[in-house]
């Protein structure tokens, strides 16, 4: 019998703000339990999170998700799921690790039969959670020996909780980033061996990849009716947009790409950290760059050229794109100094579940208040151990499907 759901797409995205119906998620794990006042700044983290509390969370940003509708998918089960589905995918994580060259030959070989014995679940927590030189067993090497004993032979990945920037679906199409961060790197190797491997995905489109120029997707935002935003900074490059809009317009994913350059400074690391969509034609943004940031036009020319225009506002240039009169702009707070702590604690980074209903930390109290007089319903959760890592809502979620507006 045909039920009519083998046509219900698995994958669509075509705004930011459409009704959310799945989702990718990370609960964080055994690789948080890895950072330390020696580590976290290398491992991108500006604390030393409590775990159990962390995990309780996002815990409830889990369930405010689920109780509004959209179905959460956990990346490590979806990893387990590929290790378990595919001897090629087990194959080409165990050599991606053991293919390091800090590793030197005996250890790389004695790793890559190690690991080709573990069961896709104890691979999956290697693979993220990382591995001592004090943790390996059963040799020894002239590396391993002259390695300190909590040195890393496999690096732990903490910020996989922010799976946001791992991997970007823009229509039916996933795209896999390229880390601009060593510490990130591996992740979107991680989502690669999933979007390849896994049944669900196995047969999606893809665009960009790991080897590919910088691209975040952090940076990355649909803000609708054929047109992203894409901000350009710390970590994607000029180089990556250029790649990504030529893509976007071989595959007709998109009309227009609006390049915004954003300060290269770790507050400002990703365009959401700055601004994210909260309603079709509203943004939630720190206040003193409404009126500074600008954008650059960037359309399909002949053949495959990419041409660029010249700069102007980004609220002018995205209403344009958007063909609405203006974009509405609701701020990080009333003050200089409680919009820049509001804008560092991510207040500007909302997942949007449908128009003008959105998650934010609680702490935000001020422009969640702001939020709520501009009629945005606001779905507050708890942030102060996930926060450590410095990213919200946004970072943490993955869209894959959202209605259409
Ligand atoms: N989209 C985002 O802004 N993601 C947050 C990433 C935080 C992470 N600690 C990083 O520095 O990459």
């Amino acid at each position: 019998m045909d039920t009519g759901a083998a046509d219900a797409p698995t994958a669509q995205i075509t705004s930011e703000v459409g009704r959310l119906r799945t989702v990718v998620l990370h609960r964080p794990g055994p690789e948080l339990k890895r950072l330390t006042p020696r580590n976290n700044d290398s491992l991108l983290f500006d604390g030393l999170p409590w775990v159990g509390r962390a995990q309780a969370e996002h815990d409830t940003f889990a369930a405010a998700l689920g109780e509004h509708g959209v179905e959460v998918l956990y990346l490590r089960d979806l990893l387990v799921q590929t290790l378990e589905a595919s001897s090629a995918a087990r194959a080409t994580a165990i050599a991606g690790v053991a293919g390091d060259l800090r590793l030197g030959d005996t250890i790389a070989d004695y790793l890559s039969a190690a690991l080709s014995a573990e069961p896709p679940d104890r691979l999956a927590d290697i693979l993220t959670g990382g591995l001592r030189n004090d943790e390996l067993e059963g040799t020894r090497s002239v590396v391993t020996s002259l390695l300190q004993p909590d040195d890393f032979l496999v690096d732990p990945l903490p910020n996989l909780l922010f799976t946001r920037d791992s991997s970007v679906w823009l229509r039916d199409r996933v795209a896999i980033t390229s880390f601009a961060m060593p510490a990130r790197e591996r992740e979107s190797h991680l989502t690669d061996l999933i979007y390849a491997h896994h049944p669900r995905f196995a047969h999606s489109a893809r665009i960009h990849g790991t080897h590919r120029e910088h691209l975040e997707g952090g940076d990355v935002m649909v803000l609708g009716d054929g047109v992203i935003a894409v901000g350009v900074g710390e970590r994607t490059t000029p180089a990556g947009l250029e790649r990504l809009a030529r893509q976007c317009f071989e595959h007709d994913l998109v009309r227009r790409v609006l390049a915004v350059p954003i300060a290269q400074e770790r507050a400002t690391m990703h365009l959401d950290t700055v601004v994210t969509m909260v309603d079709v034609d509203a943004v939630v943004m720190y206040p003193p760059l409404a009126d500074s940031l600008t954008a650059y036009d960037v359309v399909a020319g002949d053949g495959d050229e990419v041409v660029v225009g010249a700069p102007r506002p980004f609220l002018d240039a995205a209403a344009d794109a958007l063909r609405v009169e203006r974009i509405r702009v609701i701020d990080t707070g009333l003050d200089a100094v409680t919009a820049e702590r509001e804008q560092w604690d991510d207040g500007n980074n909302t997942l949007a579940i449908a128009p003008r209903l959105a998650v934010a930390y609680e702490r935000n109290v001020q422009t969640n208040a702001r939020l709520e007089a501009a009629g945005i319903e606001v779905v507050r959760i708890p942030g102060s151990e996930l926060g450590t890592g410095r990213g919200g809502p946004r970072c943490m979620s993955c869209p894959v499907l959202r209605d259409p507006l």
